[in-house]
């Protein structure tokens, strides 16, 4: 079964806190990836689409929002792809961003990086919507290599900023699609794998903060787990279904793309994971799903689980896993941290046992800062994705658990 073919139900419970939501697409690539999701008309979800070109927004026919900004200065032009000028007119809005911006509790935000607009307008909204108290999570593309290095280096730029003003950044290299697509696919088809990872994060946090809940995970949860959290962040989803289950999805994350590349994060100190599963899930089950998941993301991790029932498709199960730690990298002020939740019963402190031959890690706040900082844009070919903790898998010099494309020296140009 694809990703693509698990089905969205905009069931709420009627008791769910009342958390909101807004799903904001910025610039050419963010609104695009928004404007093709398939999303339903889920309660408490708001969309909107913010671009200074005219003509793109202008085809977008999306229920979403759409707000042109700087009309004045750009006369309706994109920035040429110049972030400096994306800056620049994201100043300029400054007054229409704010409404934006705020009325949710949690903001997701959509951008492709690389260009002017979304690189220049993103970290503005995620600055105003954060100093009205929502959680920012952004999904960001980064370019194709085949766009050169200057697009790949205006990319990080702009990821840097974004990641200071966010509370969490997950990104999606535009060269994993190349890697994923087949020689039939079409474009649309193979960008559209990239709006679905981003979409199925997005339905995952909402199903698991509205909708009926076997095991709670609750907004004030959630924010100790991402506020000011500017750091790489582990993203991994995988889904099962049928008589193994649980060695289904466990095997689909493994193996899920976003697992692999440079920018995800190894070592996190929170973990979250959200399980939509039909009512005929078991805690057996779960206890299996959840032992392998916090032994090989969330070691030494507070781990947070969600646990939603979904009966659309009673035998199968989606899993979302999303890690973050404090790399203190943040430069703006710091919310106030919000009282701990009553409801808190998820939020476990698991202690793992370390891998074979290896010393158990203790982790402190400093210790994390290290870890963080040695992940760079470049050598993703010496990354061990997964296996980063577990002994060597060696035959014939080559290292097993490194994915295929790495070993074979195919490497995405980061
Ligand atoms: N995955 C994906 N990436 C896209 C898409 N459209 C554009 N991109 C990527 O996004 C980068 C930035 O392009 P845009 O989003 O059009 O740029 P912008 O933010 O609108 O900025 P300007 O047009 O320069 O003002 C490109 O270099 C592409 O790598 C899309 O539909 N899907």
């Amino acid at each position: 079964m694809d990703l693509h073919e698990l089905p969205l139900t905009p069931t709420a419970s009627p008791d769910a806190p009342p958390v909101t939501f807004k799903l904001i697409g910025i610039g050419g690539g963010g609104a695009n990836a928004l404007a093709r999701l398939p999303l339903p008309a889920l309660d408490g979800l708001a969309t909107a689409i913010i671009d200074t070109d005219r003509k793109a927004i202008a085809q977008h026919t999306s229920p979403a929002e759409k707000h042109l900004i700087a009309p004045d200065l750009r006369g309706g032009l994109s920035t040429g792809g110049d972030p400096e000028l994306g800056r620049e007119t994201a100043e300029a809005s400054r007054e229409q961003l704010v409404p934006l911006a705020t009325g949710a509790d949690i903001i997701f935000l959509s951008v492709a990086l690389g260009g002017g607009t979304g690189g220049g307008v993103a970290p503005l909204v995620a600055e105003l919507a954060t100093e009205n108290n929502a959680l920012v999570i952004a999904f960001a593309t980064l370019p194709f290599s085949f766009e050169g290095s200057r697009r790949m280096r205006q990319a990080e730029e702009s990821l840097v900023e974004l990641r200071r003003a966010c509370d969490a950044v997950i990104t999606l290299p535009n060269d994993l699609l190349l890697q994923q697509t087949t020689d039939t696919e079409s474009v649309t088809d193979a960008l559209r794998r990239a709006d679905e990872w981003m979409l199925r994060g997005v339905h995952s946090i909402y199903s698991i903060l509205r909708r009926p809940s076997l095991i709670n995970l609750d907004l004030a949860s959630l924010r100790r787990a991402f506020v000011s959290r500017g750091g790489k962040t582990l993203y991994a989803l995988g889904h099962g279904s049928g008589e193994n289950i649980i060695t289904q999805t466990l095997e689909s994350l493994k193996m899920c793309p976003l697992l692999h590349i440079a920018e995800t994060a190894r070592k996190v100190d929170h973990l979250i994971v959200n399980i939509i599963a039909g009512s005929a899930i078991t805690l057996p089950q779960i206890n299996d799903l959840m032992s392998v998941i916090s032994a090989q993301y969330g070691r030494d991790a507070h781990v947070l689980m969600g646990t939603s029932i979904s009966d659309d498709q009673p035998d199968a199960i989606q899993v979302c896993v999303i890690g973050t730690t404090d790399v203190g990298t943040r430069n703006r002020p710091v919310r106030a941290a919000p009282p701990p939740a009553d409801n808190a019963n998820a939020e476990t402190n698991i202690q793992h046992p370390a891998p074979k031959g290896k010393k158990p890690v203790v982790k402190t706040k400093g210790a994390a800062n290290q870890d963080q900082e040695e992940f760079t844009f470049a050598g993703a070919d010496q990354q061990r994705g997964t296996f980063e903790n577990s002994d060597l898998n060696l035959f014939e010099d080559q290292d097993l658990d490194r994915p295929t494309y790495l070993r074979k020296g195919i490497k995405i140009q980061l």
